[in-house]
């Protein structure tokens, strides 16, 4: 767990910042010019904060006494571009890192095999593509054995076919190794798809930190997102395939049917925009929807539905006439239709 909290003035911004991240991907998302990389940098050490404390699992890298240097504090940082020495074979680039630690060989050996850098240990920087490059940076910073990662928009310099690649592996890091990321993004899909918690900012502020779930469902945070991106990601699991050919995928909202071809067992995130949720107080008879799921209402803001399905949040968009026809407020029981559902890998 990291624990962030400091202030630092600049003659165009002053940075007033507040957050705790877990173990997991926390993004740090906002506009260009909010703050995030001077976030991230205070944390690493590489700009001095004028008053705060910043903890790391109990131990204090920065507060009014203690300044830890970057090479101290047990952060692994991965930049926009990879930052390998050219001289250097993908091998020694990587030795580089724990150069002085025990245990460095068995580390180097399942942080080869977990990002597949086998292939690539013999070859120089160079000859690597962009993603190749940026899987080995991420190795490197494993290898300095870190308790917390720092990734500043690892993927920016990246054109789509190599972002494509990188994402999976990014998947596994978050789901392999059970340290805080830290990850400085302004894309909306890459959020969606690898961070568990946001820290939404806003001009030198933190407007919310909380899981991306509870942002995304929240008709007062969501537009920060975009106003496109309002709605529900729900995690699910495949149980079944039915013998019609469609999946049962169950969620802590219900179980969701969908055309999918995924074994049993795979993990998925599935994303449900608040224009695709119809309501219906009766339970729905004679629909094409496939996923009629029970709901309660929690709250009706700026033409949005607030619902509670189970321990999940869902969003649905909708007219002041159709909450006014359907007698909709707080605590009513009605059903979440689905017109659609995408499914975001997990
Ligand atoms: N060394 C500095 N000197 C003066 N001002 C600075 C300095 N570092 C940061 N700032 C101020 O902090 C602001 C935020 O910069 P920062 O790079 O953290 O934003 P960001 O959210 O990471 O943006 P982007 O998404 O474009 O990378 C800058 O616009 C600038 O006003």
């Amino acid at each position: 767990m990291i624990e962030v909290e400091f202030q630092r003035g600049f003659p165009g911004l002053s940075l007033d910042v507040a957050f705790q991240a877990p173990a997991g991907i926390t993004a740090l998302f906002g506009p260009s010019g909010c703050g995030k990389t001077t976030t991230v940098n205070a944390v690493a050490g590489l700009l001095r904060p004028d008053r705060g404390r910043i903890v790391l699992n109990g131990r204090v890298l920065f507060d009014g006494r203690t300044d830890l240097p970057p090479q101290a504090r047990r952060i692994g940082y991965v930049f926009q571009d990879a930052r390998l020495f050219p001289h250097l074979s993908v091998a020694r680039n990587l030795r580089f890192a724990a150069r002085w630690r025990r245990g460095a060989d068995a580390d180097f050996d399942r942080i080869t095999a977990m990002l597949d850098l086998g292939p690539l240990l013999h070859r120089r920087p160079a000859t690597l593509s962009g993603g190749e490059r940026q899987r080995v940076a991420i190795g490197r910073a494993l290898l300095s054995a870190p308790e917390l990662l720092v990734m500043d928009e690892p993927l920016a310099a990246l054109d789509e076919a190599r972002k494509t690649e990188i994402l999976p592996w990014l998947e596994r890091l978050r789901d392999e190794v059970r340290l805080p990321m830290l990850y400085v993004s302004h894309s909306v899909p890459e959020v969606l798809r690898l961070a568990n918690s946001v820290v939404l900012m806003q001009q030198g502020r933190v407007r919310h930190a909380g899981p991306l779930t509870e942002v995304l469902a929240d008709p007062a945070l969501a537009p920060l997102m975009g106003a496109r991106e309002a709605g529900a990601l729900i995690a699910g699991t495949v149980v079944a395939r039915e013998a019609d050919g469609l999946s049962r995928v169950m969620t802590a909202a219900g179980p969701i049917w969908l055309a999918l071809d995924r074994p049993p067992g795979t993990r998925l995130r599935l994303r449900i925009l608040a224009h695709e949720v119809i309501l219906s107080r009766a339970a729905p008879q004679g629909l094409s929807a496939l996923n009629a799921l029970p709901a309660t209402v929690i709250d009706i803001r700026d033409g949005m539905v607030q619902l509670a399905l189970g321990d999940e949040r869902m969003l649905a968009q909708i007219t002041p006439r159709s909450v006014q026809m359907l007698d909709l407020k707080a605590g009513a029981a009605c059903h979440a239709i689905v017109k659609s559902v995408s499914v975001l890998p997990s």
